[in-house]
C-alpha cells in the first residue's frame, strides 16, 4: 500500500518530512533539518544562506528560502533535485532510527501528501511529480545497497571464516 506522509509529527512516517527534527553535519557545518540545508542551497555562499541555516525552525528556514526579494542562484532549477537527494541521503545516513523506518517500507511507493506542492508532492490534482517521494524511494535503494556492501566486506575481513 502506498505510504503517505506530510506533517513531521505524524507517527511513524512524519520522519520522512524535511521538517523532521533530524539534523546532520554537511559541508563542514551543522544543519538542524534537511529543510534548512535545502533552502540554504538556493543562496549558497551568501549571507542569506547563513541566515537560513541559523533559522529557529524549518518553517522559518522555508519562509526565508522563499523570500521573493532574494535572487536564487542561477543554476537552481538544474541543481535542485541533486540538492534534495543529498539532503535526504545525508539525513537517513546520520540517523539509524529513521533509516530503519525507511527501510521497513519494503517496495512501497512513498508520496508526500500535500495539495499545495505539485513538484515535490502529489499536489492538488494528485498527479503531481512527487519528487520528494521518489527521492525517498531512491534513497531507500541506495541505503540497501550500501548496507549490503558493508556486510559483504565485513565477511571478507581477514580472520573471519566464511561458512
Ligand atoms: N512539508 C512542508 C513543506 N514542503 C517542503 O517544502 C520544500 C520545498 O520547498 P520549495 O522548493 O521552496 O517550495 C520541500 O522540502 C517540501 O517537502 N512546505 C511547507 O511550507 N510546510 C511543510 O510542512
Amino acid at each position: 500500500m502506498t505510504i503517505y506522509f506530510y506533517g513531521a509529527d505524524e507517527v511513524p512516517y512524519g520522519c520522512f518530512s524535511n521538517f523532521s527534527d533530524h539534523g546532520f553535519g554537511l559541508d563542514g557545518v551543522w544543519w538542524p533539518t534537511s529543510e534548512h540545508y535545502f533552502q540554504a542551497q538556493k543562496f549558497k555562499g551568501t549571507r542569506h544562506a547563513d541566515l537560513i541555516r541559523r533559522a529557529r525552525t524549518p518553517l522559518r528556514a522555508a519562509e526565508l528560502g522563499r523570500d521573493p526579494s532574494k535572487p536564487l542562484r542561477r543554476d537552481w532549477e538544474r541543481v535542485k533535485d541533486g540538492v534534495m537527494r543529498r539532503a535526504v541521503a545525508t539525513k537517513f545516513r546520520a540517523h539509524a532510527d529513521v533509516r530503519d523506518i525507511l527501510l521497513s517500507t519494503g517496495e512501497e511507493e512513498i508520496v508526500e501528501d500535500t495539495t499545495t506542492d505539485h513538484y515535490w508532492g502529489r499536489g492538488r490534482t494528485g498527479n503531481g511529480k512527487n519528487m520528494l517521494g521518489r527521492i525517498l524511494v531512491s534513497t531507500r535503494n541506495q541505503l540497501r545497497a550500501e548496507l549490503a556492501e558493508a556486510s559483504d566486506s565485513d565477511g571478507r575481513r581477514p580472520g573471519r571464516r566464511s561458512s
